[in-house]
């Protein structure tokens, strides 16, 4: 599902790089990724999205080499094979709770919003439990709401890869569990695969794999990596 070889990353304004290996995630797997904040993870979710390019290494994820592909055919491998929870929600802010939902079918190439579609977006509503608040704005919703809209968006098109950072952060511990579930039912029903930043280490039982981010990247900054072990965890 994902094969990451020699993968490397520059902001174009700011100091980070972000290089990775090796990392491979096997269709199916759920695997989470830990490690100390502002060491690179959004940013790898970013590339395995395609909502970054990489500046150097081989990226494949579920079939698609994204290093060879156009901003066009990265959107539109987006919109049909990845469900993104981002950190911040990005929910938009003049559409209500059930539209942000559907968001992906505005944007999406070759996506088509159709009763099936909507009949998707109420189901999840209605398991995350935020049925009632679908004609809301984002603004008019609890932290946790937001995000439990988040996580709807993510899922309303069945995608084959699911990339979450931190998506059950505002949750309380309960609705955090009950997310959860949802979220590997859901996933295990569309044989798609989770890869999950968190840094809820009472959540990592729940996985089938833990990456340690500081073992997967390497700096390049030769002081850095003298300190921060290559290769991949066991
Ligand atoms: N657009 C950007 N331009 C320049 N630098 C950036 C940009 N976005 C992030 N960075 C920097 O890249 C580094 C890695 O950021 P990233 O968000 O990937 O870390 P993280 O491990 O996900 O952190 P956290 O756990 O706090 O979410 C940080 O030093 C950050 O300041």
């Amino acid at each position: 599902m994902i094969d990451a070889r020699d993968l490397s990353f520059a902001y174009p304004r700011g100091g980070f790089t972000l290089q990775v290996p090796e990392l491979q995630v096997a269709g199916g797997e759920r695997v989470a990724v830990i490690g100390p904040s502002g060491t690179g993870k959004t940013t790898l979710l970013n590339l395995l999205a395609g909502l970054a390019v990489p500046d150097g290494g081989r990226l494949t994820v579920a079939g698609t080499d994204l290093a060879g592909q156009s901003d066009g055919q990265r959107r539109a491998f987006r919109a049909r094979r990845i469900g993104f929870i981002f950190q911040n929600f990005a929910l938009v802010d003049y559409l209500d709770a059930f539209e942000n939902i559907l968001y992906p079918y505005r944007v999406g190439v070759g996506l088509k919003l159709d009763a099936a579609a909507r009949d998707r977006a109420r189901l999840l509503a209605e398991a995350c439990g935020i049925a009632d608040r679908l004609k809301n704005h984002p603004n008019a919703l609890s932290g946790g709401e937001q995000q439990r809209v988040a996580i709807c968006r993510a899922l309303v098109t069945r995608p084959a890869l699911i990339l979450a950072d931190e998506a059950t952060g505002n949750l309380d511990p309960e609705t955090k569990e009950a997310i959860l579930d949802l979220l590997f039912d859901r996933a295990a029903e569309m044989q798609a695969t989770v890869l999950a930043v968190t840094h809820d280490h009472g959540l990592l039982p729940r996985f089938d794999r833990v990456i340690d981010f500081a073992a997967l990247r390497q700096r390049t900054a030769p002081e850095a990596q003298s300190v921060v072990p290559e290769g991949r965890p066991a």
